[in-house]
C-alpha cells in the first residue's frame, strides 16, 4: 500500500471526525475486543537494538552519527485502512546516548479512537541531534525522507505492522523489523508489545538495562497479579460529561527495580458551556423577578420615583446582555472547551478557560491501583471587563466603603442586610405558594371526612407556616417598613430612616468609618408603628384558630363534647368560645373554609406589605452609582459562573470515582467536601486583578451546594436552582447508582463544599512583584484560606466517626502537615512552593477535590500538575529516584500537557522564553525543546 502523508496535520491524538471515523466506505473492518471504557489498544516499544559498527546503519543513513552516541525516539503513527493516508498519533521520549533505548512513553489509544485490527501503525525512529530544535516543529514531515538538517533531527529507520497482527501475536509481542528509507536494509530491530492495564509485564524476570546519568541500572519486569481497576474505573456514566479524552501511557522503574504503569488522561467537559448556559437562565429569571417587583412597588414620592425609573431602565438592559450572551452560547451546542486565545471573548465570558479533567492511573507492583485526579482550569476571572481598576475583592470593597459614606440619595444598607432582604424575598416567593397547596390539602381531606389525613395534612400545614411567620421576625422588615412609608407621596421624613436590624452593620474588619445613622427608627407622627405586628400576628392566629377547629372537628367526630379548642402550644385558642363550635360531620369541608380563606388573606397581606419594604432595600443597593454597581454584579456573576463550572466538574468526577466508598459517602453527608484551588498567579500587573477575581469566585463557592437525585431519563446534566445568594446544583444518578447511596443523601440532604485557595507565583512578574511591588495579597489570601482550611479539618474530627478518625490519624499526620502548612505562610518566604504541595497533600488526604490554576491553565499549570504527578509517583509509588527528572521530562515532552498546549493555541510549545525560566523554581522548568515563544 502506497503511503501518503497527511498535508496539515500537526502531531497529535486529533480523532477523526466521527463521520469520517464511521465512515468505513465498503470495507468491513474488524473492531478490537475490549471492555467498555477501557483503552482500546495499548502497547509499548520494548529494546530498540541498532545494528552496530560494521553493518552500522547509521553509518550508510546518518554520517554525524559515527562521531557521537544516538539520541532515539520513536514516532508513532496510523494507517486508517479506509484511507492512504497517515496520521501522526504520539512520540516516545527522547533517550539519550545509546543504540539499545528503553522507552518510558508508551502508545495508547482511548476507547473513542477509531482503531481495527485492520489499521497500520508506523514506527519511525529518528535520531535527536538539537533538543531544542525537535518539538518545536508545526508541520508534518515527509515519511521515508530525512528532515532537512535544520530540523534537529535524522531519520534511522522504521516498521510497520497491523493492529491484528500485534494482537493475535504469541505473548502479544512483536520484534519488527526497522528498515532504510526505501524499505531495503535492515538496520535494528524494534519490539512492541501490548499492555493490559491490569497486568505488570508478563513471564519470568527480564533484566534490560538502561543508562541513567551514566550508570547502568537493571530493570525487573515482573509477573504480578493485581487487583484489575477496572471495576473501579469503569464509569460509562462520567462519558456524558467528559469529552475528547487524550491519553498517554508510561513505564517507569520503582526503587525495586519493577516498573509501574501511568495512564496519564486529559479530557475537557461539557459542564464548561452547560453550567454556564444554567446560571445565566437562573440570573436573568431572578433579576426578571426583582424587576417586576420593583415596578409594583407601588406609589412613591418623585425623588424616589425618578430613582427606581433610573434603576428598572438599568436593569432592563442588564437582563437584556445577559439574554444576548444566553441567546450566543445556545448556538455553541456540543462544546466543551474554550481555549486560552478565546479568554477575552465577550460572548464567552461566563465559560471557564481550558478546563479539564487531569488525571493519573497508577498501576504499582504490589501497591493498590491509584487514580489522582486534578481539575485544571484558568483562573476564574472577567478578562473581558479587564484589570485596569483592579479585580472583585478590591473593587467590591471599594464599591462598599463608598457606598457607605455617600448619603442621602438612598439609604445605606450593608451586605448582609440586603443579602438578608433576599432571602425572605425568597423564602416568601417559596412559602406562599407552598402553604396555600397545603391549604386545599387540608381541605380536600376535610371534604373526604378522613381524621387521620386531616390530621397530617394539619401538620404540614403548621410547619410551613410557622417558617413563614419565622420569616419575618427580623427588625430589618420594619426598618424596611418605615423607609417605604416615608418614601410615599407625602410620607418624607426629615432625614431618611436607617436600618437597624439584629445584624447591625459594623464595618468589616474594622475598615469601613462609621456612617451617618440614627439610632432608632424614626418617629414618624402618621405613622402606625404597631400596625406591622398586627398584621403579622394575624397568620399565626388564623393558624391557631385553624389548628383549634381541626381539634374540635375530629373530637366531636369521635363522639367527645368539644372541650375549647387548644393551640399546638397549649394555649387557650384565642378566638371566642362561639365562635367555633361543634357541627355534624358533613360540614367539615365547611367549617374550615372561611378558616382557610382567612389565612390566606392575612399571608397576601403579610406578603404583600413585607415584599415591597424589602424589594424597596434592594431598590437602595441598586440606586448607587448606576451602572457601575450593575457592571460589578456582572463581573462577579461572570467569575463566578466560571469557577462554579468547575466545581461542578470536580464534584461529578469526584462523585463518581468514590461512589463505592462508604468513608466518602460518610464524609460527603455530615461533614461536606474541601475544594482546594491552587493559584499559581503572580501578584503583579494584570494577574493581581485576576488574583482578586479568583478569590472571590472561589469564596462564592461557599453558596453552593448539592443535591443528588435520580436520573429519570438519558438527561444526566445537573440542574441549577436557587439564586445570588444561595444555589443548588441537583446532579443527577442512575437508578442503579443512585441506589447505592446512603438515605439521607437518597432523600435530598443538601451537601455542601469547603472552597480554599493557596497563591504562590513562580514566575518572572512574581520575582518582580517580589522586588519591587506587594507580595500582600497573596500573603492575607494564604493566612485566611488557612483559617478556612484549620477550620474544616476541625469539623472533620468531630464529625467523622472515631473509629474512621484513630485509624485515619494513624495514617495521616494532618496535624504535623498543617503545622508546616501555617509556618511556611508566616514564613514569607519568596516563592515558597512548598506552600502549594503542603496544601495539595492535605487536600488529597482530606479526600477534597484538587483544582490547579494560573491564568490559561496552559503553561505553568502543566508545569504544577507533572510536577504533583511525579512527586505522588515518587512519594507513594516508590519511583525509582533516578528516574524523577526523567519521568517529569516524559510527562512535559509528550504527556497530556503538551496535546493541551497544543490544542489552545496550535502549536506545541509552552509558552516560556529562557528569561522567564530563569525565575521558575527549578522544578518548574520545562525540559528543552519543549518551550520558546509561542504565539498565545
Ligand atoms: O498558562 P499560563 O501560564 O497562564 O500561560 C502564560 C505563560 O505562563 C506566559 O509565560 C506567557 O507569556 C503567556 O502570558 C501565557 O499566557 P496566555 O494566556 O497568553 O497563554
Amino acid at each position: 500500500m502506497e503511503i501518503k502523508e497527511e498535508g496539515t496535520s500537526e502531531e497529535g491524538q486529533h480523532f477523526l471526525p466521527t463521520a469520517q471515523a464511521n465512515d468505513t466506505g465498503d470495507f468491513q473492518f474488524t473492531s478490537i475486543q475490549k471492555t467498555p471504557d477501557e483503552p482500546q489498544l495499548e502497547f509499548i516499544l520494548g529494546a530498540v537494538q541498532l545494528v552496530p559498527t560494521h553493518s552500522d546503519p547509521c553509518k550508510d543513513l546518518v554520517a554525524p552519527v559515527r562521531d557521537r552516541k544516538l539520541n532515539t525516539l520513536v514516532q508513532i503513527s496510523v494507517i486508517h485502512p479506509a484511507e492512504q493516508s497517515l496520521t501522526r498519533y504520539s512520540s516516545t521520549e527522547i533517550v539519550e546516548g545509546t543504540r539499545d533505548p528503553l522507552f518510558l512513553t508508551g502508545v495508547t489509544f482511548p476507547s473513542e479512537y477509531p482503531i481495527y485490527e485492520e489499521t497500520k501503525i508506523k514506527l519511525t525512529v529518528y535520531d535527536v541531534k538539537d533538543k531544542s530544535h525537535d518539538t518545536v516543529r508545526t508541520s508534518v514531515l515527509p515519511e521515508h525522507k530525512d528532515p532537512p538538517p535544520e530540523v534537529g533531527r535524522s531519520f534511522l529507520g522504521y516498521a510497520s505492522f497491523k493492529v491484528g497482527e500485534l494482537l493475535k501475536s504469541k505473548e502479544k509481542l512483536l520484534a519488527l523489523s526497522l528498515r532504510t528509507s526505501d524499505g531495503g536494509k535492515v538496520v535494528g530491530i524494534i519490539e512492541v508489545s501490548v499492555v493490559k492495564m491490569g497486568e505488570i509485564e508478563d513471564g519470568g524476570a527480564d533484566h534490560i538495562t538502561t543508562e541513567v546519568q551514566g550508570q547502568k541500572c537493571a530493570l525487573v519486569c515482573e509477573c504480578t497479579a493485581p487487583e484489575s481497576v477496572s471495576g473501579k474505573d469503569n464509569l460509562p456514566f462520567l462519558n456524558a460529561v467528559l469529552k475528547n479524552p487524550v491519553c498517554k501511557l508510561y513505564r517507569f522503574p520503582t526503587s525495586d527495580n519493577k516498573w509501574m504503569r501511568i495512564r496519564e488522561q486529559m479530557s475537557e467537559s461539557i459542564l464548561s458551556f452547560h453550567i454556564p448556559k444554567e446560571l445565566i437562565s437562573l440570573h436573568i429569571k431572578e433579576d426578571l423577578c426583582r424587576n417586576q417587583e420593583i415596578k409594583e412597588l407601588g406609589e412613591l414620592s418623585p425623588h424616589w420615583d425618578n430613582l427606581r425609573k433610573n434603576v428598572l431602565s438599568h436593569c432592563d438592559q442588564m437582563v437584556n446582555m445577559y439574554q444576548d450572551i444566553l441567546t450566543e452560547l445556545s448556538k455553541e451546542t456540543g462544546s466543551s472547551f474554550k481555549s486560552s486565545s478565546s479568554k477575552g471573548e465577550k460572548t464567552l465570558e461566563f465559560v471557564p478557560v481550558n478546563l479539564h479533567l487531569q488525571r493519573m492511573h497508577v498501576h504499582s507492583p504490589h501497591l493498590k491501583d491509584a487514580l489522582y485526579d486534578v481539575i485544571t482550569v484558568g483562573a476564574p476571572a472577567a478578562h473581558f471587563q479587564g484589570f485596569k481598576n483592579g479585580g472583585l475583592r478590591k473593587l467590591l470593597h471599594r464599591f462598599e466603603t463608598e457606598r457607605r459614606n455617600t448619603g442621602y440619595q438612598f439609604i445605606y444598607y450593608s451586605p448582609e442586610n440586603t443579602a438578608k432582604a433576599k432571602e425572605v424575598l425568597s423564602n416568601i416567593n417559596q412559602l406562599q405558594p407552598l402553604i396555600a397547596t397545603h391549604a386545599d390539602l387540608l381541605l380536600n381531606s376535610a371534604s373526604q371526612h378522613s381524621p387521620d389525613s386531616l390530621k397530617s395534612s394539619l401538620k404540614m400545614l403548621s410547619e410551613k407556616t410557622e417558617l413563614f411567620v419565622h420569616a419575618f421576625k427580623d427588625q430589618l422588615v420594619r426598618s424596611a417598613l418605615l423607609a417605604l412609608y416615608t418614601a410615599r407621596p407625602g410620607g418624607v421624613l426629615k432625614k431618611p430612616p436607617s436600618p437597624k436590624s439584629n445584624t447591625e452593620e459594623s464595618s468589616p474588619q474594622g475598615q469601613l468609618p462609621p456612617m451617618r445613622r440614627q439610632d432608632s427608627i424614626p418617629h414618624h407622627s402618621d405613622y402606625d408603628e404597631e400596625e406591622w405586628d398586627r398584621v403579622w400576628a394575624s397568620v399565626g392566629k388564623s393558624l391557631n384558630c385553624i389548628i383549634a377547629m381541626v381539634d374540635r372537628l375530629i373530637e366531636g367526630d369521635v363522639g367527645s363534647e368539644g372541650s375549647g379548642g387548644h393551640s399546638k402550644d397549649g394555649e387557650k385558642d384565642p378566638l371566642p368560645a362561639d365562635s367555633i363550635t361543634c357541627h355534624p360531620r358533613e360540614d367539615w369541608y365547611e367549617q374550615l373554609y372561611p378558616l382557610i380563606l382567612t389565612l390566606k388573606d392575612c399571608m397576601g397581606e403579610v406578603v404583600n406589605r413585607a415584599k415591597q419594604s424589602l424589594t424597596f432595600v434592594l431598590l437602595q443597593e441598586l440606586a448607587y452609582s448606576l451602572p457601575q454597581c450593575l457592571m460589578l454584579t456582572l463581573r462577579r456573576d461572570i467569575v463566578f459562573s466560571q469557577a462554579l463550572a468547575g466545581l461542578v466538574c470536580g464534584f461529578i468526577i469526584k462523585l463518581h470515582t468514590s461512589l463505592r466508598d462508604p468513608a466518602f459517602l460518610e464524609q460527603l453527608q455530615t461533614v461536606g467536601l474541601i475544594v482546594q484551588y491552587e493559584g499559581l498567579l503572580s501578584t503583579y500587573s494584570d494577574e493581581i486583578g485576576m488574583l482578586e477575581d479568583m478569590a472571590v469566585g472561589i469564596s462564592d463557592l461557599k453558596k453552593v451546594a448539592f443535591k443528588i437525585i435520580e436520573a429519570k431519563s438519558n438527561d444526566v446534566l445537573p440542574v441549577i436552582t436557587g439564586r445570588r445568594e444561595h444555589y443548588v446544583v441537583e446532579v443527577k444518578l442512575p437508578a442503579r447508582m443512585f441506589e447505592s447511596l446512603p438515605l439521607q443523601i437518597k432523600e435530598g440532604q443538601l451537601l455542601h463544599v469547603y472552597p480554599v485557595l493557596f497563591n504562590v507565583g513562580i514566575n518572572e512578574q512574581q520575582t518582580l512583584a517580589e522586588r519591587f511591588g506587594d507580595v500582600s495579597l497573596q500573603e492575607s489570601i494564604n493566612q485566611e484560606n488557612f483559617e478556612l482550611l484549620k477550620e474544616y479539618y476541625k469539623m472533620f474530627m468531630e464529625k467523622m466517626p472515631p473509629d474512621y478518625i484513630s485509624h485515619f490519624q494513624e495514617q495521616n499526620d494532618l496535624k504535623g502537615l498543617l503545622e508546616n502548612l501555617h509556618q511556611n505562610i508566616q514564613a514569607k518566604k519568596r516563592k515558597n512552593v512548598e506552600i502549594m504541595w503542603l496544601a495539595a497533600t492535605i487536600c488529597r488526604k482530606l479526600n477534597g477535590i484538587r483544582f490547579t490554576c494560573c491564568k490559561s491553565a496552559k503553561d505553568r499549570t502543566s508545569m504544577s500538575v507533572t510536577l504533583e504527578q511525579c512527586s505522588i509517583l515518587r512519594d507513594e509509588h516508590q519511583l525509582h529516584k533516578d528516574f524523577f527528572i526523567r519521568a517529569l521530562d516524559c510527562m512535559r515532552r509528550e504527556g497530556c500537557r503538551i496535546e493541551n498546549v497544543l490544542k489552545n493555541i496550535k502549536c506545541r510549545k509552552y509558552a516560556f522564553n529562557m528569561l522567564q525560566l530563569m525565575a521558575f523554581p527549578k522544578y518548574y522548568r520545562p525540559p528543552e525543546g519543549t518551550y520558546g515563544k509561542a504565539d498565545t
